[in-house]
């Protein structure tokens, strides 16, 4: 029973190690990554605290070393889905019902115990099995993971902290129920911290959650569900589960309990969704709650006062750090005429000191992409840009895939600011260039603002403020973050809280109390203490 009203310990980021030459972590990690691949694991989903294996046994590969297995998994199909809906549902009214600093707690020690026991491990498994580097692992499995842990809880606090006024005589309160039913979380392959946050951040708020991840993390994901269980996770509270991703969302959408999606991953898949959830519309208890964060196609503009160096190391760290599968990445830039030789000749002396390869070698900047699937589309794009007329190749664009999935670093430029990949998500290492007039600032920048169905990030680069102030405003619903001077990936949670709208997603903007506010349904009380007992008005006299 509570008995206070209590302040959680004040959320700071978590910091990143470096892992430099000579470190303490960098060695503990290179252990942990060769322990690994000595071994295959078994993977299980867990529903209602236990192990359950489904029929299909599929292997799991690095991306960069696919002959390589990290282990299996066993991939169930609607019974097992139809079972962890069950569970989240009678695991509902005890966890909901429990007091919310209890459950803070238990993603308190979640974060804990990620950044310190099982820091190695989760960044050992993101580089294994997403092909992630040391530092872009660190930044995900670690740090934001752990960040989303602690500051949701924070932002947790100041949501049931937020009551309305009262009258004399009166006491209202607003209660922060959890959603009545189930909330659905499917999350992407690429970071394993929004694969962790999507389940978490409803749990948290008191519901419970049926978890299904990509494929290509599961390895991680793996872990993720571990320590959720080992820092207190009641059963039933989170079910993991592997399968068909319609498949599941037959059963999934087709619950009248069904209370809401926590999605994040491609705009094609969350409009197909839905669909799906409003042709069932009218069997739902209550109507769900839909936060998609999507594709994007993220823009770099630059004004003639741009400063050169900065914007070719935005240009590199932007479109390609994780080989450009950040839903952030900057995949079309438009630079002006005056200082496009500059930026060129310094953006290809600096591509060609790019190492790539595995994960395992430190020293690689660059790793290779996904699957097999993502390497034929990727590549797909490359094919098709280098025999188009009116587009150069600028650095790149070769491929392989005979021991891993690695596809350069590659940028063309092109005449035609419509050409097809400055305006679909290409979600690899491809950067499109378009050099426009220094007299047609005003129209890049309108063309920027209309090129794109999608508006998640972007980043203007420009020495003056005019310009600078001028293209933000211009731009003001092309990007759910801007980046002004800076690369356009990389949002810290508790400073830049995510998220785009058009094709982008919702907007919920994740690690930030709005997207927890959507996992709550107010219950307005009001109390009077001494209740009228006479239903005439002093107006009508006696
Ligand atoms: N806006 C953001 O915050 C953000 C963050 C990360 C990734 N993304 C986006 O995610 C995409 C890359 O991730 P991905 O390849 O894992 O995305 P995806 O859409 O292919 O898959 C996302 C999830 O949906 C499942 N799924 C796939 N097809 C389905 C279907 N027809 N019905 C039901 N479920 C289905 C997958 O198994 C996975 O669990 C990119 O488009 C990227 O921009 C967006
Ligand atoms: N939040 C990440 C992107 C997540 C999508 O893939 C960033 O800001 O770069």
């Amino acid at each position: 029973m509570s008995t206070g009203f209590f302040q959680v310990p004040n959320p700071i980021n978590e910091p990143i190690f470096s892992y430099a030459p000579g470190t303490k972590e960098r060695e503990q990690l290179a252990n942990k990554i060769k322990e690994l691949r000595a071994q295959e694991i078994e993977v299980s989903m867990r529903i209602n605290g236990k192990d359950v294996r489904g029929d299909k046994k599929i292997a799991m590969n690095p991306p960069h070393d696919h002959k390589h297995v990290l282990g299996y998994y066993y991939e169930g199909g609607k019974k097992e889905i139809q079972d962890a809906i069950d569970s989240a549902l009678s695991a509902r009214k005890e966890w909901a019902s429990l007091s919310w600093e209890k459950r803070a707690a238990i993603f308190l020690k979640a974060a804990d115990l990620s950044a310190t026991k099982y820091r190695m491990e989760l960044n050992a498994r993101t580089m294994l099995g997403q092909s992630k580097s040391v530092y872009q692992a660190e930044i995900d499995a670690a740090c934001e993971w752990v960040d989303f842990l602690r500051f949701n809880v924070h932002y947790a606090t100041q949501i049931y902290a937020d009551q309305p006024i009262s009258s004399p005589g009166v006491w209202n309160r607003v209660e922060y129920r959890p959603l009545e039913g189930f909330i659905y979380a499917l999350t992407p392959f690429n970071f394993t911290a929004i694969a962790g946050n999507l389940p978490a951040a409803p749990a948290l708020m008191g519901n419970t959650v049926v978890w299904k991840p990509s494929p290509q993390q599961i390895y991680s994901a793996d872990l993720l569900m571990k320590i959720l269980e080992e820092a207190g996770l009641p059963k039933g509270v989170i079910n993991l589960v592997f399968a068909d991703g319609p498949e599941a969302g037959d059963v999934v959408f087709g619950h009248k309990d069904f209370a809401g999606i926590h999605f994040t991953g491609s705009t094609k898949v969350f409009q197909l969704i839905w669909q799906k959830i409003g042709n069932n519309i009218s069997n739902y208890k209550s109507y769900p709650r839909i936060v998609g964060e999507t594709g994007g196609k993220d823009f770099v503009i630059a004004h003639p006062s741009a400063n050169v160096p900065a914007l070719v190391t935005a240009l590199i760290r932007g479109a390609f750090e994780y080989q450009g599968q950040k839903c952030s990445a900057a995949s079309r830039a438009y630079i002006p005429k005056s200082i496009w030789s500059a930026t060129k000749e310094l953006l290809i002396k600096e591509l060609a000191t790019i190492k790539m390869g595995g994960t395992e070698d430190f020293g690689n900047f660059f790793n290779a992409v996904i699957d097999a699937r993502a390497f034929a589309k990727i590549t797909g794009y490359i094919d098709l840009a280098k025999k188009s007329s009116g587009v150069e190749l600028v650095a790149g664009g070769n491929y392989d895939d005979s021991k891993g999935y690695f596809v350069e670093p590659t940028v063309f430029v092109t005449d035609d600011p419509h050409f097809v990949t400055m305006e679909e998500e290409i979600f690899g290492p491809v950067l499109t260039i378009y050099v426009y007039e220094d007299s047609e600032w005003e129209k890049t920048l309108q063309l920027v603002d209309s090129t794109s169905a999608y508006a998640l990030t972007g980043a203007i680069f420009s020495q003056d403020v005019y310009a600078l102030s001028e293209a933000a405003k211009v731009l003001e619903n092309a990007a759910g973050n801007l980046y002004l001077n800076d690369k356009c990936t990389g949002a810290v949670v508790g400073q830049q809280p995510f998220g785009g709208a058009r094709a982008s997603g919702t907007n919920d903007k994740a690690g930030s109390y709005l997207n927890l506010l959507r996992w709550v349904s107010p219950r307005t009380i009001k109390e009077v203490f001494v209740s009228p007992e006479d239903y005439r008005y002093p107006f009508l006299g006696n």
